[in-house]
């Protein structure tokens, strides 16, 4: 028998690579949107409601034969949490040839920083080659790694925040314009990555946190939403054609982020088709049409329409924790890390 490796969140946060994991990331989901061809399995999260607090469980199992992937994510997701994360994970890597369990490991990192990785990935395929306005609704740990992730692939002259709390929105804000989020991510490299330029080169800038969506949100290039939302905050209205919004939350049938408005008149692309068309109230109450996975980008067999409004909706994906639990695990292996 195998020993079992315990792989705490300060260990994966010094392992990860954030440009190896973006790379990753593309490959994994490329094949994914392969379909029975891509070797994955990957069932829909199966998710309990904890329904006296207002928390859910979701189980995130998945098998890659290619990649000899075998892992299950546990996560849980308390909006109300305040003294604790409202998101904590867990994630199991198995040996796929025997079914032995090879490493427990924290599953909060990963959680955090694929998501701005994937929707990062999405932006790259989707958006226009020249944006100049971010905007960032929401000011929680995904608002940060995404605006992390963003910045990596473009030198922005505005960056906009809106949150329903305004004090959070602020001090939001003040990090991007201290530069300590992206010093964080220097930290953990290594190697001398992308959004160290941005560091060094982005003299000329302005980061403004906004009374309102709408203020947040005019002319920007790329939008980025992340929030728990449940009703709608963002508006076809307020949204400049051609924009490219990434939109993470609405993550349960009933919630929402965007408007049926925007749904409906932007092209929609998802993480998986499957998984929003069962979990994301943004897709399944407005009845959008979904055009394709961003898998589907990737791989060449579908367009990226970056002239037009894109909207890239994910709700998460097994297999992203799997490809950057393997990562972690052959790194932590591989440097014999304590
Ligand atoms: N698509 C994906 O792969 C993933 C999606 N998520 C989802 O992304 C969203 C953000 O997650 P985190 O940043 O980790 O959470 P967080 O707890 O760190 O931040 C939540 C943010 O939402 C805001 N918020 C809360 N209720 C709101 C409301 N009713 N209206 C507007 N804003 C509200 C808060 O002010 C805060 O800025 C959540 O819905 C979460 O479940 C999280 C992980 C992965
Ligand atoms: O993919 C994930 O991990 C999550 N997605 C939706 C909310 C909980 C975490």
């Amino acid at each position: 028998m195998s020993t079992l490796t315990w792989i705490d969140a300060d260990t994966v946060k010094k392992l990860l690579n954030r440009d190896d994991l973006f790379k990753l990331l593309e490959a994994g989901m490329g094949q994914y949107s392969l379909g029975i061809d891509s070797g994955i399995v990957q069932p829909v999260r199966c998710t309990v409601a904890v329904q006296d607090v207002e928390g859910y469980l979701g189980t995130m199992p998945c098998y890659s034969r290619s990649h000899g992937i075998l892992t299950t994510k546990l996560v849980s997701f308390y909006p109300g949490n305040v003294r604790v994360p409202t998101h904590l994970a867990w994630i199991m890597h198995f040996n796929h040839l025997d079914g032995t369990l090879l490493a427990l490991m924290d599953g909060e990192v990963i959680t955090n920083v694929r998501t701005g990785l994937v929707s990062a990935v999405a932006t790259k395929y989707l958006a226009g080659k020249d944006s100049k306005i971010l905007a960032i609704l929401g000011a929680g740990t995904q608002a940060r790694s995404h605006y992390v992730a963003m910045s990596s692939l473009y030198q922005f002259k505005q960056v906009r925040i809106w949150n329903r709390t305004k004090q959070n929105g602020e001090k939001f804000a003040d990090e991007i314009r201290s530069g300590s989020l992206l010093a964080v991510q220097d930290a953990t490299s290594t190697t001398t990555t992308t959004t160290t330029t941005m560091t060094t080169n982005n003299n000329n800038w302005t980061v403004t946190c906004c009374d309102t969506v709408e203020e947040a949100v005019k002319d920007a290039d790329v939008i980025c939403v992340a929030t728990f939302a449940t009703e709608p905050i963002l508006k076809k209205k307020w949204v400049k054609n051609g924009a490219h919004i990434n939109a993470v939350g609405a993550v349960r049938p009933n919630w929402r982020e965007l408007d049926d408005d925007l749904m409906t008149s932007s092209v929609v692309y998802t993480d998986t088709r499957d998984g929003c068309l069962l979990e994301s109230g943004d897709v399944i109450l407005s009845k959008c049409k979904i055009y394709a996975e961003i898998g589907e980008v990737i791989n060449k067999s579908k367009q990226s329409y970056q002239d037009e409004t894109t909207i890239f909706k994910s709700v998460g994906m097994a297999i992203e924790d799997g490809i950057c639990a393997k990562y972690i695990y052959e790194k932590h292996t591989s440097t014999n890390c304590t």
